[in-house]
C-alpha cells in the first residue's frame, strides 16, 4: 500500500513521553534546570512545544528571530503570545543581520549559536528541536545523492552535543502529518513559513519531490548505515582510548601502533575545532609522509613525548586577534572566562611570548604554547592561559564543540 493512504493517527501525549524518556537521562523537573524548546512557530516545533509542557512542567520556549523577512519580528512576537497562553515561558531572540550568500546554512549557525546561548543563561542543558521523520528522509537521500558513506546516511542523528547544550530530537521518528493532527484535534494553530515552499533551496525540492517509495528506501539506507556507524565509532573509541592522549592545552599525542587513518583523521578535526574531517586522501598522504600539516593541525614525530606523533594546532592557521568579551570563543576553540575586560582588549595566540616559558617543564610542546589564547591590552598580555598564568583562575576554557567520534551535530 503506498504510504500516503496510511490514515497516521495525531501523536499521543503518553507516546512522546515514551519517546522523550528514551533519549534521557533527564534532570529531574524543577525550576532552575527547565528544559529548552526551540520553537519556529512552525508545526512541528509548536507540537512539540506543546507535547513538552504535557511532559514537564518546567520548560522554555526560544523562538529566533532571524531578521530576513519584514513580517518576522510580530510573528515571532505572536508565537510567543501563544506559547505563552500555553503557560510556556517564551524568549524571543533576536539574530544581527549576517552577510548575504549561503542565507539557509548562515541562518542555521547564527540561529544554533544563539540557541546555546540563551540556554547556557536560562539554566537549560537540553534543547529540544522539531526535526521528524520526513526531515530525515530527505536529509539521508540528500546525502545519499551527494555520495555519503555510512556516517552521512545514518542522517539526523537525536540526540547531539553542542557546546554547552544537549540538542535532542524526540521526533525522529514520527511522520509530520500525525503532529498535524494532534494541533488540529487541540485547535491550535500554526505559522507556515514561505520558505519552506521556496524551491531554491534543494531541500525544499527533495521535500516536495520525493515519492513514497523513496522515503521507505532512504529508512532502510538509514538503518544499516546507523548500526555500521555505531559499530564504527564503538571501534574507533575503543583505539583512540588505547593510543590516544589528549591534553588541556588543546593537544594530542597518538602512539605509533595508533597510527591509522580514522583515528588521525578525528583526531585532526578536533585538535582544529573543525565541523569536519580532512578530505581522506589527504590524511593516507600525510600518513605516508609522517609528518605535515592538514586541517589547520601540525603533525609531528613526538620525540620526547615518546614514540608516535604530536597533533598540534597550527600556527599559521589560528584566528587573527579579535575584539575581548566575556564568553567569546576565540579561534572556534577557546572560551574566555575572564569578567572584568577592559574595553579595547583583544583575544589572540600568546605567540612570541611563549618562549619565556620552558616547555619541557610544563610538559607542553613549544609549539602548543604558542597557539594558545591570552588575553591582550595593545601589545601586553594582561591574561595568560593555563599553565603558563600563575593565578589560580582559568581564563580560557576548551570549547572546541567537536566531538572525538561520530559525526559533528550538524544543525539542520
Ligand atoms: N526560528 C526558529 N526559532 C526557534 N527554533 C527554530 C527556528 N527555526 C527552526 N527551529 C528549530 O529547528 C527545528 C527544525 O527546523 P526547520 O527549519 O526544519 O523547521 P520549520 O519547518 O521552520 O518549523 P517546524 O519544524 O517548527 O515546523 C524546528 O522544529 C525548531 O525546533
Amino acid at each position: 500500500m503506498p504510504l500516503s493512504v496510511v490514515t497516521q493517527q495525531p501523536l499521543h501525549v503518553e507516546e512522546f513521553v515514551r519517546l522523550v524518556e528514551a533519549l534521557g537521562p533527564w534532570l529531574p523537573d524543577v525550576e532552575d534546570a527547565p528544559i529548552g524548546v526551540a520553537v519556529s512557530g512552525g508545526a512541528d516545533s509548536l507540537a512539540l512545544a506543546w507535547l513538552a509542557r504535557q511532559w514537564r512542567k518546567n520548560i522554555v520556549a526560544f523562538v529566533v528571530d532571524h531578521g530576513l523577512r519584514a513580517e518576522a519580528a510580530a510573528e515571532a512576537r505572536g508565537v510567543a503570545q501563544q506559547l505563552a497562553a500555553l503557560g510556556i515561558v517564551t524568549h524571543v531572540l533576536k539574530l544581527a543581520p549576517f552577510p548575504s550568500g549561503r542565507i539557509q546554512e548562515r541562518a542555521r549557525d547564527a540561529r544554533f549559536d544563539a540557541l546555546e546561548k540563551a540556554c547556557a543563561e536560562a539554566g537549560c542543558i537540553d534543547l529540544l528541536v522539531g526535526h521528524h521523520l520526513h526531515d530525515q528522509d530527505e536529509t539521508v537521500w540528500m546525502r545519499s545523492a551527494a555520495g555519503s558513506g555510512s556516517h552521512g546516511l545514518a542522517g539526523i542523528a537525536p540526540v547531539s552535543i553542542r557546546g554547552r547544550i544537549r540538542v535532542v530530537r524526540p521526533l525522529l521518528s514520527v511522520h509530520p502529518e500525525r503532529l498535524r493532527g494532534m494541533l488540529r484535534r487541540m485547535g491550535l494553530d500554526w505559522v507556515e513559513d514561505p520558505s519552506n515552499h521556496n524551491r531554491r533551496f534543494e531541500r525544499v525540492r527533495w521535500r516536495q519531490d520525493l515519492t513514497s517509495d523513496q522515503r521507505l528506501q532512504s529508512r532502510v539506507w538509514q538503518r544499516q548505515a546507523d548500526s555500521q556507524r555505531k559499530k564504527q565509532d564503538e571501534k574507533l573509541a575503543y583505539h583512540l582510548a588505547q593510543y590516544a592522549t589528549w591534553h588541556a592545552e588543546g593537544w594530542v599525542f597518538l602512539h605509533k601502533d595508533g597510527l591509522e587513518e580514522h583515528a588521525l583523521s578525528s583526531l585532526i578535526r578536533l585538535v582544529a575545532g573543525n565541523k569536519y574531517r580532512p578530505a581522506r586522501e589527504k590524511v593516507q598522504s600525510l600518513l605516508r609522509q609522517g609528518q605535515g600539516t592538514l586541517g589547520g593541525v601540525t603533525m609531528q614525530p613526538a620525540g620526547r613525548f615518546g614514540e608516535g606523533v604530536l597533533l598540534v594546532r597550527e600556527e599559521r592557521a589560528v584566528e587573527k586577534k579579535i575584539p575581548a568579551h566575556s564568553c567569546q570563543v576565540w579561534d572556534q576553540r577557546w572560551l574566555c572566562r575572564v569578567e572584568d575586560i577592559p574595553e579595547g582588549a583583544q583575544i589572540g595566540a600568546v605567540g612570541d611570548y611563549a618562549a619565556q616559558y620552558d616547555g619541557r617543564k610544563l610538559g607542553v610542546p613549544a609549539r602548543a604554547l604558542r597557539v594558545l589564547p591570552a588575553l591582550w591590552y595593545g601589545n601586553e598580555i594582561i591574561r595568560l592561559p593555563q599553565p603558563l598564568s600563575l593565578s589560580e583562575e582559568t581564563s580560557f576554557i576548551w570549547a572546541g564543540n567537536v566531538p572525538i567520534t561520530g559525526e559533528n551535530p550538524v544543525a539542520l
